[in-house]
C-alpha cells in the first residue's frame, strides 16, 4: 500500500478507538516509558505534545518535567522544519501552527534536538522489522531525526495494530529505534519481532 492510502487507513483505524481505551493507552505508554532506566535518566527530552487521535502525551510530558527532565516540544516553521523550545508546566504552552500547543519559550533552534538524550516523536505507524515510521507527510520529523547522533534512543508512540509490516520507505525517511504501544517496549535497532 502507498503511504498515501495507509495513512488514510491509519487514520480511520484511529479514529475508531473508544475514548476509555485512548486513556488506557496513554496511560500503559507513559508507565512503560517512565519504567526504562533510560528514561529516568534523561536530562533533555525531545517530546511531543498530542493532538486528535494520537497517543496522549499530556500526562507524559508532566510527569517527565516533574521528575526533574527539561522537556523541549516542537515548533513547527513556515518551511515545516521543527524549531525546538522548553516546556516549563501546563500554563507555558500557546496554540501554533494547525492549533497544537507550542511552549511560549524562546526557540532554540533546529539543531538543538542534536542535544537531547531521549527523542520521542509522534507517529502513524512503525514497521516492525526496519523501524521506518510513517508520519503526516510533512517530512519535519525526517529532517529533525536526521540531526540525532547514533546512540541516542528515538522512540515512536502507537496504538495497538500500529506496528506494521510493509511501511513504504524512501531514502530520506529516518527510522526509529525503539516503538512503544499499550503491549510494551520494541527495540526495533535489534529488529526483535513483537508478538
Ligand atoms: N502532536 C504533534 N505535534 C507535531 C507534529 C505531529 O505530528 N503531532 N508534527 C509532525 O510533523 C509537527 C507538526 N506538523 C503537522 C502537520 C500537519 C498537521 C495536520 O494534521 N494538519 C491537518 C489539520 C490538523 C488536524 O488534524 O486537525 C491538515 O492539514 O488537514 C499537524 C501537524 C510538529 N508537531
Ligand atoms: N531532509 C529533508 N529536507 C527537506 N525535505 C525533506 C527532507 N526529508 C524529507 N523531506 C520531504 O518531506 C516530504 C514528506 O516525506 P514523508 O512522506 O516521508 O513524510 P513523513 O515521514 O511521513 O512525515 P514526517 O517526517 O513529517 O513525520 C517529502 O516530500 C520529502 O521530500
Amino acid at each position: 500500500m502507498d503511504k498515501l492510502n495507509l495513512r488514510l487507513k491509519l487514520t480511520r483505524q484511529r479514529a475508531a478507538i473508544p475514548e476509555q481505551k485512548r486513556r488506557e493507552n496513554a496511560r500503559r505508554i507513559r508507565e512503560t516509558l517512565l519504567d526504562q532506566p533510560w528514561v529516568q535518566m534523561a536530562g533533555l527530552v525531545a517530546c511531543y505534545w498530542s493532538i486528535g487521535d494520537e497517543p496522549e502525551t499530556h500526562g507524559l510530558v508532566f510527569a517527565l518535567w516533574k521528575h526533574g527532565a527539561t522537556v523541549m516540544l516542537p515548533v513547527l516553521r513556515d518551511d515545516d522544519d521543527l524549531d525546538w523550545a522548553v516546556y516549563d508546566g501546563p500554563d507555558t504552552l500557546a496554540p501554533g501552527r494547525f492549533g497544537i500547543m507550542e511552549p511560549v519559550d524562546t526557540r532554540r533552534g533546529v539543531e538543538t534536538i542534536r542535544t537531547a538524550a531521549l527523542v520521542i516523536v509522534p507517529a502513524l505507524a512503525v514497521d516492525r522489522t526496519s523501524g521506518v515510521r510513517l508520519g503526516r507527510g510533512g517530512g519535519s520529523y525526517d529532517r529533525a531525526l536526521a540531526r540525532v547522533g547514533p546512540n541516542v534512543p528515538t522512540v515512536a508512540l502507537l496504538h495497538d495494530d500500529e506496528l506494521i509490516d510493509g511501511v513504504p520507505s524512501e531514502p530520506h525517511d529516518q527510522p526509529v529505534r525503539w516503538a512503544v504501544h499499550p503491549g510494551g517496549l520494541v527495540n526495533l535497532s535489534t529488529a526483535t519481532p513483537y508478538r
